[in-house]
């Protein structure tokens, strides 16, 4: 019998295409033999097919039609790797009606369209595969639609964009200024092309709308979140932090309580303890812990960015796409495709902000000068917002001093009213820096 040639076309070639070009064109010999398929890289589109790559493409493989790819009908599995959500949305869908095997790293387009894509792939047969699009290198899709499917989720949280916790990492080791920093994420290949959406929180936010929709079969809308990111955090909060016992770092929560059946997702920089593992996870790694009810605690860490690690993912769901293929043409029997790994139940509800519980650090710039703090803690006071500790230092504006209050347990709603409060107090002079301060089990 001769052997079947699976052919795949990679629309955008940028960080993430090259990478899956490069590895996919050495490992190709193992890979077929282990899969007993041909596999051509076939097709590649680009924006200028002259710009110089990394990894050598042959010109009669390019193409400037990504769209031509996805209608390709000698084109088996299409993977979009070219960003955004409207070019990239209409090629996914292309595809999918076509029958054809779409892999993707694209967060930002599963969180704004994901209920189409895959409405659309169960109406024509077509399959989506998304394992670099949440924590890079990390098999955590895999993980929770299938190694971990006899579990309900009552808390998920972690490290998900390895660009800000890059950041933070060099901010905090080497006191090392901002934009430097994020300017060598943008070169290492970390970076989104717009990175505003990695250091506010929405890169996070959108992977944690994914992790959410598998976890739970909702899809929660960045809307819908707290959403924080960490373009005010300075070093001065690395120091308080440091001598509170905690670390910094940007951390995505899902939290599901099946009794009120409320769901609650956020991005924010959260205050770790230093002994905690997650807390010690540098650089451009992410780490997810993952609370299961029958398995316990489950923790994942890898790259969570970066050309090769995401080149892993993309090359795991290209084998995953073989195999679907082929069973697709009787090659193999058929299985049931999770989708996602919720129970057949009420679908949640998003937990009201007064629902959201915690303990907070507060960052207050303000004059230098008595009775100030006193009419701080009777806004506090008045807001039911009990205060555990106080730190003040010189601030580094004339006059002014730094108040750092960490707070006992109090909820998301009186900490909103008590910054609005704040605000309007004519001593505190800049806007107020709220981290939240992690209670969450190893
Ligand atoms: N870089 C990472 O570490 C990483 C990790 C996980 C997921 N992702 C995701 O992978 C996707 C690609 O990211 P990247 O880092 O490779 O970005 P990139 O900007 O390096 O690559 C995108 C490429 O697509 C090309 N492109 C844009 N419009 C095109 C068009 N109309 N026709 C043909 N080509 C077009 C661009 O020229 C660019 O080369 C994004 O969805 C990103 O969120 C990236
Ligand atoms: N910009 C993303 C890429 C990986 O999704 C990050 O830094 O995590
Ligand atoms: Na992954």
């Amino acid at each position: 019998m001769s052997v079947r040639t699976l052919r795949i076309g990679l629309c955008g070639l940028g960080t993430v295409g090259q990478g899956v070009w490069k590895h996919l064109t050495a490992d190709r010999p193992e890979l077929e033999a282990r899969l007993g398929v041909k596999l051509e890289l076939a097709r590649g589109a680009v924006r200028n097919p002259k710009k110089r790559r990394s990894v050598r493409i042959p010109a009669s493989k390019l193409t400037t039609d990504a769209l031509a790819i996805a209608r390709d009908p000698s084109i088996d599995i299409v993977c979009e790797l070219v960003g955004g959500t409207d070019l990239a949305r209409e090629i996914t869908l292309e595809a999918l009606r076509r029958g054809k095997v779409v892999v993707s790293a694209n967060k930002a387009l599963i969180c704004a369209h994901g209920a189409e894509i895959f409405a659309t792939a169960r109406e024509h047969g077509g399959r989506f595969l998304f394992e670099a699009s949440v924590a890079g290198g990390i098999p955590i899709i895999k993980a929770l639609r299938e190694g971990l499917v006899a579990n309900r989720f009552p808390l998920i949280y972690g490290i998900l964009n390895g660009t800000c916790n890059y950041i933070l990492t060099q901010m905090e080791e080497r006191d090392a200024p901002y934009t430097q920093v994020l300017g060598d994420a943008k070169r290492l290949g970390y970076a989104e092309a717009d990175e505003s959406l990695d250091v506010e929180g929405w890169d996070a936010a959108h992977k944690a709308s994914v992790l959410a929709y598998l976890a739970h079969g909702v899809w929660v809308r960045p809307e819908q979140m707290i959403v924080e990111g960490i373009a005010r955090i300075t070093p001065a909060d690395f120091k308080n932090a440091n001598a509170l016992g905690f670390g910094i770092k940007l951390l995505a929560v899902i939290w599901r309580d099946f009794e009120t059946n409320e769901l609650s997702v956020r991005v924010h920089p959260t205050l770790l303890p230093e002994s905690h593992v997650v807390a010690k996870v540098n650089g451009v790694f992410n780490a997810i812990s993952v609370q299961g009810d029958v398995v316990g605690t489950t923790l994942y860490i890898g790259r969570g960015a970066g050309q090769d690690a995401t080149a892993s993912a993309v090359i795991s769901d290209i084998v995953d796409a073989v195999a679907l293929l082929r069973r697709q043409k009787g090659e193999m029997i058929d299985g049931d495709f999770i989708e996602t790994t919720a129970r057949r139940q009420a679908p949640p509800r998003i937990a009201p902000p007064e629902h959201i519980e915690g303990r907070y650090y507060l960052r207050l710039t303000v004059e230098d000068k008595p009775g100030v703090l006193s009419a701080i803690a009777a806004v506090t006071a008045r807001q039911h917002v009990s205060i555990a500790s106080v730190i003040q230092s010189p601030a580094e504006r004339a006059g002014a001093a730094s108040l750092v209050l960490t707070t006992h347990r109090s909820n998301e709603r009186a900490l909103r009213n008590t910054i609005a409060r704040l605000r309007r107090l004519r001593p505190v002079l800049e806007e107020p820096v709220l981290l939240r301060i992690a209670e969450f089990p190893e």
